[in-house]
């Protein structure tokens, strides 16, 4: 896999995020790590977009990336290949912090567990915009999906961080518009059509990781 700054920055458009969240399920319903991190590439790149208030966001998710991608490209690489073989490797092998961040506080399993619970907030946060109607606030849609989700793991400071940064979200026609995908709504239907895959990694990675007892890593 390629390194992530050696990657070409490119038109953020909504449908590739649809593409590679579909591509992210196997036939046995595992999830593939690479579209998993090429999914979250994608977005970082369209946040990058709205404005440099954003910045402190996208470096804890490019590192988040970062991490995921040296994983991959390491000597057991083939063991990332999904994040089911992942799990089931890192844990195999005591590669996991269980308690407290100690000798593994960079394993995938603890990386990915940040980057899963930012999918509830992307998941809230599209179901919020797919229903909305023209006199909704971005800013007060993407509060509350963050205060429902991702909100309840982050300190004070970043919380309180993260909500004056989402002020700074453009209008919901302008933001429609920075999506790069047409009308109003073919907006709407590009959501319709990209949720239920997200709704489903989402969905998979949760039991995987409630089975092993991971949803709480240090
Ligand atoms: C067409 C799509 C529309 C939506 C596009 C959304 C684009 C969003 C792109 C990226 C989202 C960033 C994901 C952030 C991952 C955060 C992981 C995390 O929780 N990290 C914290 C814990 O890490 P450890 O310390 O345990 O290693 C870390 O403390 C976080 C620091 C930074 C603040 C994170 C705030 C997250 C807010 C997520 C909402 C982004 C809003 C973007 C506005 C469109």
């Amino acid at each position: 896999m390629a390194d992530f700054d050696s990657v070409p920055v490119e038109k953020f458009s909504l449908k590739e995020v649809l593409i590679t969240f579909q591509s992210c399920l196997t036939d046995s319903q595992e999830i593939v790590t690479d579209s998993y991190v090429n999914g979250w590439r994608g977005l970082v790149r369209f946040m990058n977009s709205l404005g440099s208030i954003f910045s402190f966001i996208s470096k804890d998710a490019v590192n988040k990336i970062q991490i995921m991608v040296t994983h991959r490209n390491g000597e057991n690489g083939d063991k990332y290949e999904t994040l089911q073989s992942m799990v089931k490797y890192e844990l195999d092998n005591n590669l996991v912090d269980l308690q407290r961040r100690a000798e593994h506080p960079e394993s995938g399993c603890r990386t990915l567990l940040r980057l899963h619970r930012a999918l509830r907030w992307l998941e809230l946060f599209l179901e919020k915009l797919r229903t909305s109607t023209e006199d909704s606030k971005t800013s007060v849609m993407c509060t509350d999906a963050y205060n429902d989700s991702l909100a309840q793991h982050h300190a004070w400071i970043i919380r309180k961080a993260a909500t004056m940064a989402f002020c700074a979200l453009p209008g919901r026609a302008a933001f429609f518009q920075t999506m790069n995908v047409g009308s109003t709504e073919q907006v709407v239907a590009m959501l319709g059509e990209a949720m239920p895959f997200i709704s489903k990694v989402y969905e998979i990675t949760e039991e995987l990781y409630k089975q092993h007892n991971l949803l709480e890593l240090p």
